[in-house]
């Protein structure tokens, strides 16, 4: 059994610490609330992020950053992207050896245009990094930690180090499958929320489940477009990191990206709906690092550009949608046959 730390005590560091913990392994489970961190440890419960979840025992809360990476060779980040490089910064200022760092968020950061594990090799020096792993899949918090059946996907360039994370969280609820292609894995599952976002807008507006499966559809023609241009493998899209999780997160109430777009969707504003979330909606600032990301590629994202005018320069939802089945008429697959012959 592992010693393992759990950065951020939001909903997934979370619902993450309790299947680690239902493995058998000691958990450690950080958060910069010491407020909260006191309520996990006495009350056993975690309740503004996983309401009426008891944890178990073999979970312990710490505020004290040095405190809670003594000691550990395999550190879970779980706070949201904005936040990585921050918290990275924090680790290897007390961290003295190797650690597999395993990021578990869902994002590309805006400007940099950099998936996670970029960031990660950015920030941490060599001599304090074993290796990086993504794990990644259809998965929403409120059911992984009621022990509902869950799959994922663990990542990375390095197969030996996707299997032991595998080997960490695999249990009869959760089960983990691997994939070496850690591009394709990061991007699918970051632009996901970016549809999810339109998913939620479409719903708002009162379109049906004909909306929605066009949108999940298109959408993932235009991730797998972005995405093997970037150099990840068709085929992983078609995978829970790609199709899977969007169509969790297109279709579920507990998705938080889903749930802002159908505010949007019914003539709420942006800030007063994040305000409003009281937990991370990664989709929007992912919004602009994919329209940044298909300027760079030269590849045509016309849902992406959509919500990007939706979130950023005022157009109504309506206005957008319109606009999206005003454009030119296509062959549908044209994408594949362009994925196809530019491998
Ligand atoms: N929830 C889910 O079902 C899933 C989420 N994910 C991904 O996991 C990542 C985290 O999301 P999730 O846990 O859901 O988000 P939540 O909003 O539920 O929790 C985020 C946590 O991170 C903390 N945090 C925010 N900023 C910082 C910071 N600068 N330093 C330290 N801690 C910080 C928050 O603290 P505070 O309480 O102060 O806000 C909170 O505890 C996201 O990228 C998300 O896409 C992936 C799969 C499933
Ligand atoms: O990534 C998720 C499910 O796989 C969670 O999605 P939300 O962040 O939209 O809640």
């Amino acid at each position: 059994m592992e010693q393992i730390t759990v950065v951020g005590a939001g909903s997934w560091g979370t619902a993450l610490a309790i299947v680690l913990a239902d493995n058998g392994h000691r958990v450690k489970l950080w958060g910069h609330r010491p407020e909260l961190i006191n309520e996990i440890n006495s009350t056993r419960r975690n309740e503004k992020y996983l309401p009426g979840i008891d944890l178990p025992e073999n979970i312990v809360g710490y505020s004290d950053f040095e405190e809670s990476l003594k000691d550990v060779k395999t550190v879970i980040l779980a706070v949201p992207t904005k936040a990585i490089r921050e918290v990275l910064k924090d680790i290897i200022k007390v961290i003295k050896e190797r650690v597999t760092f395993v990021h578990v968020s869902k994002g590309i950061e805006p400007d940099t245009l950099l998936r996670i594990s970029e960031i990660i090799e950015e920030e941490v020096p060599s001599q304090l990094l074993r290796d990086i792993v993504v794990l990644s899949g259809p998965s929403h918090a409120e059911e992984v930690s009621q022990r509902h059946i869950t799959t994922v996907t663990s990542s990375s360039k390095n197969m030996k180090a996707a299997e032991y994370i595998q080997d960490l969280f695999i249990n009869q609820n959760f089960r983990v499958y691997t994939n070496p292609d850690i591009i394709g894995v990061e991007i699918g599952g970051a632009l996901k929320n970016i549809i999810a976002l339109a998913a939620g807008i479409t719903d708002g507006l009162g379109y049906g489940d004909n909306a929605k499966a066009a949108l999940i559809t298109r959408g993932l023609a235009e991730i797998a477009r972005l995405g093997s241009k970037m150099g990840g493998n068709p085929l992983t899209f078609s995978g829970l990191t790609g199709i899977g999780d969007l169509i969790v997160t297109c279709t579920s109430v507990h998705s938080r990206n889903w749930r802002a777009g159908n505010l949007l969707g019914k003539g709420h504003n942006l800030d007063e709906v994040l305000e409003n979330m009281g937990m991370v909606v990664e989709g929007v600032r992912t919004t602009k690092a994919a329209y940044q990301l298909a300027q760079k590629y030269h590849v045509k994202m016309p849902i992406t550009e959509a919500l990007y005018e939706v979130l950023f320069n005022g157009k109504s939802p309506k206005e957008a949608v319109d606009s999206l089945m005003a454009r030119v008429k296509t062959h549908e697959m044209e994408d594949l046959v362009n994925i196809m012959e530019n491998r």
